[in-house]
């Protein structure tokens, strides 16, 4: 394993004429270049061999700036003229020296996901570190800039691995006893293959991490083994039981809130393999880790491991594929595994444990109950049901959780005059009416405008905020329960520093009476005095266009009702809908994911859509759709094309369409959708088609979407 260094600051060097050129990584759109590697001469350095060129962090002038890049290889020769071709400016020793395995891994994600090399590699370092301007030349050494003094605190700290202080796990239960030694048997084979953990919501798989990664820690002084969670809110806690086990110095966070001279430093302790346990969100995953030895992903189905800008990729797809290309264990854990995870583990690609109970002794899945909302009388949204359960639980002392998924105050301001509802000019989208502003905000674009004191149409001074919002539901609670501690959670509140902090706190403290909240707060938590949850208007989940949102509905309705009943004491959940009658329900009231799991299969093979099949999505937008159909249709000619030339004939090419939401942030945006059976034959495809796309020279934005979340 590679010995931890530290790097001096690095000397600026003039270029030097050398028989062999470096190929340098940018981050540059595809739509630029399709590789994203330009070459450059290298500068003059204490190195004699290209090969200790590889890895390297570099600064390059390109066009007329400075930028960062990573140096990936190095050629005999160039096309590049000799008097075009310019030297290194520097090495930046600020970065840890990448080791082959991530240029690997960063080689198969740009090949994957049809993105050029440095799109996939830069955004793999902190913003300080990958912007130009933050290096400074000092007595012709570069210094940083803000990230001088988290440079200094990094340098100070030991360099070596950082020692483990490990305290003594839970007494496991025999399931979770079981499930540790079956993963620890697995861990043992010669080949490694992902582990499912399917254990339903409060049945200790946080546990069995922290014990199974004891024994991965203690295996070998440097080992470092990956954590991954969806959501940066789950972090804290998650944080203070990594710490708790393992050692404050052992630990590091990463993710996008840290402040920039935290993440810096949590970076090099991680990148130069002195942190041990890495806990990050799915940016985290392209963190050169020299001594990676074992990777959890928990929740393992959760989108939010998708990345939805730039490089569209799937952190838990990239870890499987990182602890593959080490040969290392990876586990996925989830209540509700995805069903791509859920299909390999049934055909044996996958190992799979079961936890079938909840971890606390006496602690049982809450009782679930449906109210049918046309058959009761409903106050302000609250069926009475509902209402009397949440008065017993305020008389108990006990916590309530209502889950509305929608932020603001009402969905749509209405003139009940003409009929007129507020849009947003830039989005195919209603405005969301925000009380705390006094704003109506645009949830797609972020555009925000003051209310109209009249209707735009007709003049009538009378708007109406229709529909429910969970600032309109903390209004209604707490003129219900005036004596009641409501603290609502969402979005909007992460806004303001701190005050998410605080608000969970409060939860955990016992200092709340009834949480208000969004899906932020549906996933991980374990408040075991929270006993009764409410679940208001879920009902457009049943009916959405997108074949995934039955997958996404059911994932989210098992985790907030996984919130209840968690201690000693039990759980009760109230489900208003207007469609008591649908099926997913059946499954809900069971609490019984495989059986939804091997309905929604069946769906999914006989419609051949994933895991049967592997798509990939063209995403066009322009001022009018006109163009951006143009565009999708011309890249449909070219893919059929290439099929008639290459054969590809398992590839179905549909039509181009409009989005379904076709305006965003003032573009109008088309779609294409090409389908296989086969993951290989439509990876074979890509490179061609993307050469292609790349060729009809458009001015209009595109992009390709490898495994498109939504179609
Ligand atoms: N062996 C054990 N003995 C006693 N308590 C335990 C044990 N294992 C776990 N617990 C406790 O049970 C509760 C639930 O465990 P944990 O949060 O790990 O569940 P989980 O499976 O990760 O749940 P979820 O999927 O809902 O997040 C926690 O309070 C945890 O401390
Ligand atoms: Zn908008």
């Amino acid at each position: 394993m590679a010995a931890v260094v530290h790097h001096e600051m690095s000397p600026i060097l003039k270029s030097t004429s050398s028989q062999w050129v470096l190929q340098v990584a940018l981050d540059v759109p595809v739509s630029v270049s399709n590789t994203g590697v330009f070459d450059y001469a290298p500068c003059e350095v204490e190195w004699s061999s290209p090969d200790d060129w590889l890895g390297r962090a570099v600064l390059v002038s390109f066009g007329r700036q400075q930028v960062v890049g990573w140096v990936v290889g190095h050629a005999a020769q160039t096309d590049v003229p000799a008097d075009k071709l310019k030297a290194i400016s520097a090495v930046l020793a600020f970065v840890p020296r990448a080791d082959g395995m991530w240029l690997q891994l960063i080689r198969f994600m740009a090949r994957y996901y049809q993105r050029g090399l440095g799109e996939v590699a830069l955004p793999a370092l902190p913003t300080a570190l990958r912007t130009a301007s933050q290096f400074q030349e000092v007595d012709g050494r570069l210094s940083l800039g803000v990230g001088k003094q988290a440079w200094k605190k990094w340098q100070a700290m030991s360099v070596a691995p950082a020692p483990l202080s490990l305290s003594a796990g839970l007494l496991l239960s025999e399931e979770q006893e079981r499930v540790l030694a079956q993963l620890t048997q697995a861990a043992q084979a010669p080949r490694q293959s992902p582990q499912l953990l399917f254990g339903i919501t409060g049945s200790g798989k946080t546990e069995i991490y922290l014990q199974y990664l004891a024994g991965v820690l203690a295996n070998h002084p440097d080992a470092q083994v990956l954590v991954l969670v969806p959501e940066i809110n789950l972090t804290p806690q998650f944080y203070a039981r990594l710490t708790a086990r393992f050692g404050d110095d052992a630990v590091v966070s990463l993710h996008s809130k840290l402040n920039e001279s935290t993440r810096l430093v949590n970076f090099w302790r991680a990148s130069s393999g002195h942190a041990r346990v890495i806990l990050g969100t799915r940016l985290s995953i392209l963190t050169q880790l020299p001594n990676l030895a074992a990777i959890v992903v928990d929740e393992e189905h959760d989108s939010s491991y998708r990345q939805q800008e730039g490089v569209r990729y799937s952190a838990r797809d990239v870890a499987i594929y990182r602890a593959h290309q080490l040969n290392i264990p990876i586990i996925l854990g989830s209540a509700t595994p995805s069903l791509e995870t859920w299909h390999a583990a049934q055909t044996g690609k996958y190992g799979l444990h079961i936890l079938r109970q909840r971890a606390i002794s006496g602690a049982k899945p809450p009782a679930v109950q449906l109210v049918d909302t046309n058959k009761t009388i409903m106050m302000d949204g609250l069926s009475t049901a509902l209402r009397s359960v949440i008065d017993k639980t305020l008389a108990a002392g006990k916590t309530s959780l209502l889950f509305q998924n929608r932020r603001g105050y009402a969905p749509v301001l209405y003139c009940g005059h003409c009929g007129a509802v507020n849009d947003c000019t830039a989005c195919s989208a209603h405005m969301v009416y925000h009380q705390t502003t006094r704003l109506l905000h645009c949830h797609h674009c972020g555009t925000q405008k003051r209310v109209p004191k009249a209707c735009a149409s007709c003049g009538n001074a009378d708007l109406l905020p229709v529909g429910q919002g969970t600032q309109r539901l903390e209004e209604t609670v707490q003129n219900h329960w005036k004596a009641a501690r409501v603290r609502r959670i969402d979005a909007d509140i992460t806004r303001k520093k701190g005050q998410l902090e605080t608000q969970l706190a409060d939860i955990a403290a016992g200092e709340v009476d009834i949480i208000i909240g969004t899906q932020m707060l549906a996933k991980g938590h374990d408040w075991p005095n929270l006993t009764t949850v409410g679940v208001l208007d879920v009902d457009g989940g049943l009916f959405a266009q997108d074949y995934r949102a039955p997958e996404r509905l059911f994932a989210q309705l098992q985790q907030v009702i996984g919130r209840a009943g968690r201690g000693q004491h039990a759980g009760h959940v109230i489900i208003q809908t207007t469609f008591p009658e649908h099926p997913l329900w059946r499954h809900i009231l069971a609490h019984d994911y495989e059986s939804f799991a091997a309905d929604e299969l069946a769906v999914r093979a006989q419609l051949g859509l994933p895991p049967f099949a592997a798509h990939a999505l063209l995403q066009v937008a322009a001022p009018r759709i006109k163009d951006a159909l143009e565009f999708a249709n011309a890249a449909r000619t070219a893919a059929l094309n290439i099929i008639d030339e290459h054969g590809f004939d398992t590839l179905t090419i549909n039509a181009a369409v409009p989005m379904q939401m076709m305006r965003k942030n003032a573009q109008e945006r088309a779609q294409l959708l090409i389908e296989s059976p086969q993951r290989s034959k439509l990876q074979a495809f890509l490179p061609h088609w993307q050469a292609a796309l790349t060729q009809l020279k458009s001015r209009l934005t595109w992009f390709v979407e490898v495994d498109p979340a939504e179609i």
